[in-house]
């Protein structure tokens, strides 16, 4: 099934907006109708001017975040646009951004409804959209002392290390037989099987794994899902455009989407409450770095996030948290914590293959701290100080929410001189702030060196110049696990194997 790009609804919606904007001009009188009346009362940022109906969709090209960036370059870090009739700022620097989340964290922890939202008229039940409130709020209380606590991070721990090692064991059983190896694909999978086995106790992808189909149909139905998280859909922002999606038949394909997700969801949980979700032996038994015996994996076996959800209240104390809850949270971790974190893994192995001084800097301490004898676990990261300064040159360079996820007001407010009405939608722009002259030398260059220098700074929402996972009430929950999977990832990799670019291609 074909994706609609916003593009070719955005072209849909012109053609319906060209026969209409001459009787919408009548009728509304130009910007003198109450919208214009009130918003010649607000003091408004600057920004570029919005054209009739569409406001500034026109303005956000394939590349939302370099286009408002180049917008910000004329209007300044705090730009105030429109998406149809709904009102946007967009926040372009390190100081802007520390007003807005920092100052202001809970006027703007609010979150718009997500794309489509209209299409499925149900309670929104993920973390990642739940408006702020009582069920946010719970949910956010779970993951802070049940999910992501460092002790609950530690008992999964040799799990991490049995997927690490499998990954590169089969980089290097593929070289081996000469195969050409795909590391993207093979991180993706290391990320997929880690997340899965944390949440469901489930592996996926690997040697001898029967279920590679169902792996392919779980990981191709999330890509899916996630893409539509990210499309502008224009009856969202002009009303009386919903008919599109309509005659278009996305909303269809949008349903059919979110369904096929949810059963799926639904059999693993299913699966899992009647104990029929269990790993097999197989790894545990070809895994170098634990002692495996089938009966200590049992004893050993942590709980997974699902065996803790399912034993957890509603906010209000009455029962335990709904199937569709437990299903939304699956759904979140596989979704926001995957992709995000093999894809920056990826990058570092670029960058570093393109940068080999750098390569070799990074080899020279693991060769110094770990030597050629072990692996690297997680205990030596602290002892790695430069490959902490590529972690966090990776994830300056290449934020994986390059505008983050936007944020709603959830009242009135005035900042930095200006007004903003309660559920005006705030986008941080973290490329533009993060590749900021003002904050980063050559800001475009890959250069570890600058956090040898300024070690103090780092990715956790405190130095707003290095925002890759937010900041504030709605930052990432993940934080701690997405860093660790980079770590150990780079560290792994680049302790195995020497990576180089054919002598045929050019940095
Ligand atoms: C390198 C890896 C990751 C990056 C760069 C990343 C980045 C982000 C960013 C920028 C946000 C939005 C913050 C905001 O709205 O201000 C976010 C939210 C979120 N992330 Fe991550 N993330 C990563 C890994 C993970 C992992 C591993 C998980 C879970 C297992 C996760 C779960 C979530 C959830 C549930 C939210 C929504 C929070 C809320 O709305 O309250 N992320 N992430």
């Amino acid at each position: 099934m074909q994706l609609w790009s916003w593009e070719s609804l955005l072209l849909l919606g012109l053609v319906s907006i060209v026969t209409l904007l001459l009787f919408v001009k009548v009728l509304f009188g130009g910007a003198g109708g109450l919208q214009g009346r009130k918003a010649m009362k607000l003091r408004l940022p600057p920004g570029p001017r919005p054209l009739p109906i569409i406001g500034n969709m026109h303005q956000f090209g394939d590349k939302p975040h370099i286009s408002l960036w180049n917008l910000a370059k004329m209007y300044g870090p705090i730009m105030h646009l429109k998406l149809g009739s709904q009102r946007l700022v967009v926040v372009s620097s390190a100081d802007a951004a520390r007003e807005f989340v920092k100052v202001q964290d809970k006027v703007w922890a609010g979150r718009p409804l997500p794309p489509g939202a209209d299409i499925f008229k149900e309670n929104i039940e993920n973390i990642v959209w739940a408006p702020y409130g009582n069920y946010w709020r719970h949910l956010r209380k779970i993951c802070t002392i049940e999910l992501f606590t460092s002790k609950r991070l530690e008992s999964f721990r040799p799990l991490r290390t049995q997927e690490f090692s499998q990954m590169v064991r089969a980089i290097w059983d593929d070289s081996q037989q000469g195969k050409v190896v795909d590391l993207a694909v093979k991180i993706s999978h290391l990320s997929f099987n880690n997340m899965t086995r944390m949440l469901l106790n489930k592996r996926f992808f690997g040697v001898n794994m029967s279920g590679q189909e169902e792996a392919f149909r779980f990981k191709e139905l999330n890509t899916r899902f996630l893409s539509l998280a990210g499309v502008i859909i224009i009856g969202d922002y002009v009303p009386w455009l919903k008919w599109i999606t309509v005659v278009t038949d996305f909303n269809k394909y949008m349903k059919k989407v979110k369904a096929d997700v949810d059963d799926m969801l639904q059999e693993f949980l299913e699966a899992k409450k009647n104990g029929k979700l269990c790993m097999n032996n197989e790894l545990q038994n070809n895994d170098s770095t634990t002692p495996a015996t089938a009966a200590n994996k049992n004893q050993n076996q942590p709980d997974d996030f699902v065996d803790i959800l399912l034993r957890q209240p509603t906010e209000d104390g009455t029962g335990h948290l709904a199937d569709s809850s437990i299903k939304a949270v699956i759904q979140d971790m596989i979704v926001a914590g995957t992709d995000t974190s093999s894809n920056v893994v990826e990058w570092g192995i670029s960058e570093l293959i393109r940068h080999p001084e750098a390569e070799k800097k990074l080899q020279e301490e693991l060769d110094r701290v770990i030597g050629k004898e072990r692996i690297v676990t997680e205990a030596d990261i602290p002892n790695l100080p430069y490959l902490n300064a590529v972690v966090k040159e990776t994830f300056r360079l290449h934020p994986q929410t390059p505008i983050n996820l936007p944020h709603k007001s959830i009242e009135d407010t005035t900042l930095g001189g200006f007004d903003f009405p309660v559920n005006t939608i705030l986008l941080l722009n973290i490329y533009a702030i993060q590749r900021d002259p003002k904050w980063w030398e050559r800001p475009e260059e890959f250069d570890p060196e600058r956090f040898i220098k300024n070690p103090e700074i780092n990715v956790t929402g405190s130095h707003f110049q290095l925002i890759p996972f937010g900041s504030g009430r709605r930052q990432c929950p993940g934080m701690p696990l997405g860093v660790l999977f980079v770590q150990m990832g780079l560290a792994r990799l680049m302790h195995s194997f020497q990576f180089s670019l054919p002598a045929t291609a050019s940095a």
